[in-house]
């Protein structure tokens, strides 16, 4: 099978990054560069958006050398550098040149020196700092406290000296300058940050913690009786500190243990108003907690046990906005040292109750197919809810077949995808019986591709918990002609959507109901089917290469069956499903002058209906 997703930018990213490589030492993790056949985006620690390259994740590879930055100035897009966990050593490298960076992650190595108080200067973009756990002394630099988009900065466990400069910025994700050499008087700026972040810091003085305590003008002799008074003054006061700061340590522990045991509280659970974005904007996800109530929960992990992450790490991550749907937005995060996973969040979930939404979602969660995109966790919020998914590589089957940049699918890939669509259909009707539309809103943009081009079927089994009225609007079940008219949904609703994929994926084209919603959506589908015929159906990218027509022929007419407007003649999920597994990649050899036939004539669609029966 062919992936033809070597783009001419991310060819020339190619032999960019090989240079880069090339200065790496112990850089057996990335023995993949340079293999052509998988494209680039495939690579280890490539990050890919949409198949256009935008960072570089090199995390735990033990990787040591030389980072060029001159080198990495030479890709075309470099969003994100992350080499967390390896051993590089030296001083910081000049990442300033690189003035389109948002993300730098270079926390758990062993980075030395003084940072230059000028090493960010002109980073106008960059948004998220982690030098944590390094060997660097020195002041912070001026210029990181400057920069005006900073969102999460990291420096614990390292050996920073001298005063906190003052942040441009007030409102951080993530703050910490623990466990350093820092002194003097906390900026009053940062007064209201967690007092966790500047703990470890001896020298540190004022809120949050303890207030700084003015030197005394001179000191008395000890034995004086002054002297004396001062002493026992002293001895008083330090005890009452002492007694203070063990007493809120106490607490802090207390609170901490009692978090952790819960895995997030209800202040830390609250993803709620992520700030909208522009798609290619790498971001994280931003919490305020305005919405909090205390009948929130934490992360809900359901079916398999996933690599231990909480949403604290969930909202430290950095994301990426993947898209935003008729439910809300999507984001892909990436967790430090841990799984890549997509975010959806959803509004317009709020006709059920927390019980029966629990135990929805825990019934989504036990479901396990190749074909379908699994459920990792989920989050109940009064307002919103998000889900938790495993990030799919290869982006959805929609931004293949539409998007600017997708690999060209060939025959064979496309039957592929619709095998593994319809198997996880057929899966879906099995475990969800009772249900009247099993996925309710099955498009191209909700079939996700993993690296081998494998579909899984996304946003599935969702309409129970939907709003009656959203769902009618939004979700394409509901836009077959018996749901737009009679608003009467069947289970072959779904069949009619699978048949639209079908004649997606054949046509490369985008079918125009999407666009609209509503009653005449399916007056447009019709239209539509209608025009694929009268205009030529197939693909120009499939089209006359190679054998395999006639069953291109026999999967247009799978379609047609599942097109079918009357829902007596519709074919059932069944017929569909075992017609779908009967196509072969190859014609048998008695197919080819049908085919040509077919793609030749220009026929009108009932023509086309009573031949293909
Ligand atoms: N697990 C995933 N892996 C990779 N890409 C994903 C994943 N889930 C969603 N996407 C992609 O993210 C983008 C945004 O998805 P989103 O669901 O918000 O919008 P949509 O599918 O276009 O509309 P709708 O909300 O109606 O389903 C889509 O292109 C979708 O294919």
């Amino acid at each position: 099978m062919i992936f033809t997703c070597f783009l001419p930018s991310l060819a020339d990213n190619a032999q960019v990054l090989l240079n880069f490589k090339n200065l790496l030492t112990n850089a057996d993790a990335l023995n993949n560069w340079g293999n052509q056949s998988i494209g680039l985006c495939s690579w280890t620690g490539i990050l890919c958006f949409n198949q256009t390259f935008h960072g570089l994740r090199l995390e735990n590879m033990g990787l040591r050398g030389n980072i060029s930055v001159d080198t990495l100035l030479e890709l075309s897009r470099l969003n994100s550098f992350s080499v967390i966990n390896n051993s590089f050593e030296g001083p910081m490298p000049a990442f300033k040149k690189l003035v389109s960076l948002r993300a730098l992650f270079l926390s758990n190595n062993k980075f030395s020196g003084e940072i230059l108080d000028d090493a960010f200067e002109g980073m106008t973009r960059l948004k998220r700092v982690f030098l944590a756990e390094n060997e660097f002394t020195g002041h912070i630099p001026a210029s990181l406290a400057k920069l005006p988009k900073l969102l999460d900065v990291d420096l614990h466990g390292n050996s920073f000296g001298g005063n906190i400069p003052e942040f441009q910025q007030r409102d951080f994700r993530v703050f910490d300058l623990s466990n350093n050499k820092l002194e003097g008087q906390i900026p009053e700026s940062l007064s209201n940050k967690d007092p966790k972040s500047f703990a470890g810091n001896e020298g540190l003085c004022g809120e949050p913690l303890s207030p700084c305590m003015a030197s005394p003008p001179s000191v008395p002799s000890p034995n004086s009786s002054k002297g004396k008074k001062l002493k026992n003054d002293v001895i008083l006061t330090a005890g009452v500190v002492v007694g203070v700061i063990l007493l809120a340590s106490i607490l802090a522990f207390l609170i901490i243990r009692y978090r952790r045991k819960k895995h997030v509280t209800v202040e830390d659970a609250l993803p709620h108003s992520v700030n909208s974005v522009s798609t290619s904007e790498a971001k994280s996800i931003v919490v305020t907690q305005e919405s909090m109530t205390s009948e929130d929960g934490g992360l809900n992990f359901v079916g398999r046990e996933k690599g231990g992450f909480e949403l604290q790490d969930l909202l430290r991550a950095s994301a990426e906005v993947l898209g935003s749907g008729s439910f809300g937005s999507t984001y892909k995060a990436l967790l430090l040292n841990g799984p890549v996973v997509v975010v959806k969040r959803f509004k317009h979930m709020n006709n059920v109750g927390k019980k029966e939404f629990y135990e929805h979602m825990k019934r989504l969660g036990r479901l396990s197919h190749p074909n379908l995109l699994p459920l990792v966790a989920f989050y109940y919020g009064k307002e919103e809810k998000l889900l938790v998914h495993d990030f799919a590589e290869n982006g959805s089957l929609a931004s293949h077949l539409h998007g600017k940049g997708g690999c060209v699918l060939d025959w064979a890939s496309r039957l592929k995808i619709i095998k593994g669509v319809a198997r996880g259909l057929a899966y879906l009707y099995e475990e969800f019986p009772d249900e009247a539309l099993p996925h309710g809103h099955l498009k191209s943009s909700n079939v996700v591709l993993d690296h081998s081009l494998e579909p899984r079927l996304a946003e599935y089994g969702l309409v129970r918990v939907v709003e009656k009225k959203h769902a009618q609007q939004f979700m394409v079940g509901y836009k077959s002609p018996e749901v737009s008219q009679f608003e009467r949904a069947s289970e072959k609703s779904d069949v009619w959507c699978l048949g639209i994929l079908i004649l997606e994926v054949l046509t490369g084209r985008f079918p125009a109901s999407y666009l609209r919603h509503g009653k005449g959506a399916s007056e447009d589908l019709a239209a539509w089917v209608e025009s694929i015929v009268r205009e030529g159906w197939i693909d120009g990218e499939i089209r006359g290469k190679g054998n395999g027509e006639g069953e291109m022929v026999k999967l247009l007419r799978i379609g047609m069956g599942c097109c079918e407007w009357s829902l007596e003649r519709r074919w059932g999920w069944r017929e569909a499903v075992a017609k779908i597994e009967e196509l072969k990649e190859t014609d048998a050899g008695d197919h080819g002058t049908e085919g040509d036939h077919f793609y030749s004539s220009s026929l009108s669609l009932d023509d086309f209906v009573s031949i293909s029966k």
